[in-house]
């Protein structure tokens, strides 16, 4: 092991996909355990082989293309052990050893991803399904172009279509190039027969998002079913080795970073710890000195400001006399993006500070189900929020 201390992003013992998930077993101990994976290469049901789950009503023809994907077990390590969360090894397809992880890095290891051709027309829609998603947003270009080749393009021709089932274990990641698709959570683990066997709709992922990380990440089984939404969908699929080989540190490494700071955010209570890993996926951190303008009034809005640590004011019109003052945990810059306006205070640095933003798609794509929060926030001269407006008079 590394000698660092690993902190889950979840709390140790607890499921990392909130109350609503399957009932994970807990770990015995936060420490970290060698994971040995028992065959990499069972049969996985998944949207590429053709006995794929189309909720009953019929067969999807696809090509059985999924069913070699990845190197035999012998040529696999383990990711960075500082990767894993403590309730990594809670996963039914694996089994454990007390060993150490061996470090990721292995000079014998001749993995190498697998590569799928792609016509110019393929890999340009691909690129553009995949440049919105914060999880390739960090790779270097060699691990770009790994994960360009070894995506495989999955065509969803129908609604309804299961892609993921709750319960089963994990094969592939996907992105959503086209159409959406619903999230259902059923409260007993698993998918269950009959017409509300799916149970409660918790979210659905649109175009440019991505799902069905967790079961590769924590080696544990889906955490939610996941069904096309619309007639027409295309999906990008990446098989599970080439996943955790390649994307799942950083991923791990950005929620690690965030989740905990993110649940200690008033603003955020209300979201689903899901919801937050989401978030935390996307956050980019900035440190400023004292004394610098962090936003300017009259300005276009590019970001959404969460204060991680230090803290600042807000000042109006160059009056010295603060109208806001901002500590850990604090938000500021949503006004310009909510209401599509200029920014309307400045925002000076009063300490040296620490700042985690969110660009612009990303606060309207993940911060929806806090908007009214953040509307009924009320500042000095601006009219902004909802309870703004009256609406007996308005227009
Ligand atoms: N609220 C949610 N809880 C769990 N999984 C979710 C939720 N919303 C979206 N998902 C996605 O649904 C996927 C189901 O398969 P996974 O568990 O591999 O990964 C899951 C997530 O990518």
């Amino acid at each position: 092991m590394s000698g660092t201390t690993f902190t889950s992003p979840f709390a140790a013992n607890s499921n990392p996909f909130g109350t609503d998930g399957p009932k994970l077993q807990t770990a015995p101990s936060g420490q970290l355990l060698n994971v040995v994976e028992e065959d990499e290469n069972d049969t996985v049901t998944s949207p590429t082989t053709s006995s794929f789950d189309t909720n009953g009503a019929f067969r999807v023809p696809f090509a059985g293309d999924g069913s070699s994907d990845g190197p035999p077990s012998s040529v696999r390590t383990p990711p960075n052990p500082d990767s894993y969360p403590a309730q990594y090894n809670f996963g039914r397809r694996t089994s454990v050893s007390a060993e150490s992880l061996k470090p990721v890095a292995d000079v014998n290891d001749n993995w190498s991803p697998p590569s799928y051709a792609k016509s110019a027309e393929q890999l340009n829609r691909l690129q553009r399904a995949i440049e919105g998603n914060f999880l390739f947003s960090h790779l270097d270009d060699e691990q770009t172009a790994q994960i360009l080749g070894a995506l495989q393009e999955k065509p969803i021709p129908a609604r309804d279509i299961k892609v993921v089932t709750q319960g089963d274990a994990g094969d592939y990641f996907y992105v959503v190039e086209k159409g959406s698709f619903d999230v259902h959570v059923n409260d007993s683990g698993a998918l269950q027969p009959g017409p509300d066997g799916m149970g409660k709709k918790v979210g659905s992922v649109q175009a440019g998002g991505s799902f069905g990380e967790l079961a590769l990440m924590y080696n544990a089984p889906r955490a939610a079913t996941v069904v096309s939404a619309e007639p027409t969908c295309t999906l990008w699929a990446l098989d599970r080795v080439t996943f955790r080989r390649i994307l799942m540190e950083s991923t791990f490494a950005r929620r690690r970073l965030y989740e905990k700071f993110l649940e200690e955010v008033p603003l955020l209570a209300s979201l689903t710890p899901y919801e937050r890993s989401k978030i935390a996926d996307a956050l980019e951190t900035q440190k400023f000195p004292a004394g610098t303008s962090i936003i300017k009034q009259g300005d276009i809005g590019r970001s959404f400001f969460l204060v991680e640590s230090g803290e600042a004011d807000a000042f109006k019109n160059d009056q010295s006399e603060s109208v806001k003052h901002y500590q850990k945990g604090d938000f500021f810059g949503e006004l310009a993006l909510l209401n599509d306006a200029p920014r309307a205070a400045s925002v000076v640095s009063a300490t040296e500070i620490k700042v985690a933003t969110l660009g612009k798609n990303a606060f309207a794509r993940l911060l929806g189900p806090v908007e009214g929060i953040m509307r009924r926030t009320r500042y000095v001269g601006v009219v902004s929020g909802v309870e703004d407006v009256d609406p007996l008079h308005a227009p």
